[in-house]
C-alpha cells in the first residue's frame, strides 16, 4: 500500500504523523512510504533521515495526497486539504469529529475511510489518545500555572504557596488520563488538589494512587459549581468517547468565581466542558470572560513535538500497520480497528458522532 504523510497546517502544529523509525517500519512491512519534505523539521526529524528509512520524500503535499491509499497525520484535515478527499481514500489521524460537522460532513460526502486515533478502543482503554493526554495533562498545570500570573490576567498565585502563605487549589474534573497526569504535576507542586469524577471506580483508584495527597469527589452539577467557586484553576478533563464532551462548567459559575481564577479546558477538542469555551491557538492561548482566564488550545501536545511525536507514534505505529496490511472486510471483523471508524462508504460509522449532529448511524458490519 502506498503511505502518505504531510507536513501539518494547523496554526503551531509542529507534530508528525511519522517518523523516520515508523517509515522503516511500513517499508520492511512492503509498503511505500510518500513524505512532504520538510514536514519532520518542527519535530526535529530531518529529510535524509526519512530518506534513509526509505521514504520518498516529495517537495508537494499535493503530491502525497493525490499518491497515496492512507494517509498518517496528527490533526483533522483543514479546510483547505479537503479537495483531496477522494472515496477509498484512509485517513488516520485525531478526527474529533463529534466537535466538527463541516468535516463530518465532507468526509461522508467523498466516501473517506476516517480511522480516528481518539476513539480506538483496545482492552479497555484508548491507547492512540492516551500518550497526548498524559502530555495534556502535564501541560495543563504548566500552562495554568502561567495563565495564573497577573501579567496573564490571573489572580497573581503561586499554586506552591510560600511558608505562611496558602497553597493554590487546583480543582480537575475527569480524573481520567489527563486528570491524572494534571494531578501528578499539581501535587508535585504542592497545591491543594480536588478532582472529581462521576466514576466512583475511578475514584477509588485515584485514591489508592495518590493516597492523602489529593481529595476525591463525586461529580454533581453542585459539587462542581462549589468547586468553581474556591479554585485558582480548574481543569477540563472528562470524556465521553468520542461524543461531545458534556458542558460540566456553566456560564453562570463564571460570576461567582474568583476573580483572575483560571479555566484550562483541555476536553477542548471534543468541544470544551465549560459553556464559556472557544478555542483558542498557542499563539493567543488565553481569553477572558466575567474575569476568569480561559485557556482551550485544541492541540495542546503540539507546544512540546519532540517528546509529542515520539510518543504519539510510537503508539499509532502497531494499529497503523494492521490497517496498511489487512483488508477492509478483515478489519471490520477486528473489534479493535472498528471502533475506530468514524466515517466509511458515505456513512457515520461512530455513534456518538451521529449523535452530536442528530444525522444518521450506520453500523459498519452492515456495510460489508
Ligand atoms: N486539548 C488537547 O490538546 C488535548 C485534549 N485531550 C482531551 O482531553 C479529554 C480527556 O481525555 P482523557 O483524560 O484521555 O480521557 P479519559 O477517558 O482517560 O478520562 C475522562 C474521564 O472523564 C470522566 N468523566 C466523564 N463524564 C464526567 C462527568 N460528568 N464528571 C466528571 N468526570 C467525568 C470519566 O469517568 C473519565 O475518568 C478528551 O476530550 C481528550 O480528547 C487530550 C489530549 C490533548
Ligand atoms: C488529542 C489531540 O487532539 C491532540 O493531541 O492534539
Amino acid at each position: 500500500m502506498k503511505i502518505g504523510c504531510v507536513k501539518e497546517i494547523k496554526k503551531h502544529e509542529y507534530r508528525v504523523g511519522l517518523t523516520p523509525a515508523s517509515v522503516q517500519a511500513y517499508v520492511q512491512a512492503g509498503h511505500e512510504v510518500y513524505f512532504e519534505k520538510g514536514a519532520g523539521v518542527g519535530s526535529g526529524f530531518m529529510d535524509d533521515a526519512y530518506q534513509e528509512a526509505g521514504a520518498i520524500v516529495v517537495d508537494q503535499a499535493s503530491t502525497v495526497w493525490e499518491t497515496v491509499d492512507m494517509m498518517t497525520k496528527v490533526k483533522e484535515p483543514l479546510a483547505s486539504e479537503y479537495k483531496y478527499f477522494r472515496e477509498g481514500l484512509i485517513l488516520y489521524t485525531y478526527l474529533h469529529l463529534a466537535a466538527n460537522e463541516e468535516l463530518t460532513d465532507e468526509l461522508t460526502k467523498k466516501k473517506v475511510t476516517g480511522f480516528a486515533y481518539e476513539t480506538l478502543m483496545d482492552a479497555g482503554e484508548l491507547p492512540l489518545l492516551k500518550p497526548m493526554s498524559e502530555v495534556a495533562g502535564r501541560l495543563a498545570l504548566q500552562e495554568g500555572a502561567k495563565s495564573l500570573e497577573v501579567h496573564s490576567g490571573g489572580r497573581g498565585v503561586l499554586l506552591s504557596g510560600v511558608p505562611g502563605v496558602q497553597k493554590g487549589k487546583v480543582v480537575i474534573i475527569g480524573g481520567g488520563v489527563v486528570g491524572t497526569h494534571a494531578a501528578k504535576v499539581a501535587v508535585g507542586l504542592g497545591a491543594d488538589v480536588i478532582i472529581l469524577d462521576k466514576s466512583i471506580r475511578r475514584l477509588a483508584q485515584l485514591d489508592d494512587i495518590f493516597g492523602n495527597s489529593i481529595q476525591t469527589l463525586y461529580s454533581t452539577d453542585h459539587e462542581i459549581e462549589e468547586q468553581c467557586k474556591q479554585a485558582d484553576l480548574v481543569i477540563g478533563a472528562v470524556l465521553i468517547p468520542g461524543a461531545a464532551a458534556p458542558k460540566l462548567i456553566k456560564k453562570s459559575y463564571l460570576a461567582n468565581m474568583q476573580p483572575g481564577s483560571v479555566i484550562v479546558d483541555v476536553a477542548v477538542d471534543q468541544g470544551g466542558c465549560a459553556e464559556s469555551t472557544k478555542a483558542t491557538y498557542h499563539d493567543d492561548p488565553t481569553y477572558v470572560v466575567d474575569g476568569v482566564v480561559h485557556y482551550c488550545v485544541g492541540n495542546m501536545p503540539g507546544a512540546v513535538p519532540r517528546t509529542s511525536t515520539i510518543a504519539l507514534t510510537n503508539a499509532t505505529l502497531a494499529y497503523g500497520l494492521k490497517i496498511a496490511s489487512a483488508s477492509m472486510e478483515e478489519l471490520i471483523h477486528d473489534p479493535v480497528m472498528v471502533s475506530a471508524i468514524n466515517t466509511y462508504k458515505g456513512h457515520i460509522t461512530f455513534e456518538g458522532v451521529a449523535t452530536a449532529f442528530d444525522k444518521p448511524y450506520k453500523d459498519i458490519k452492515d456495510l460489508i
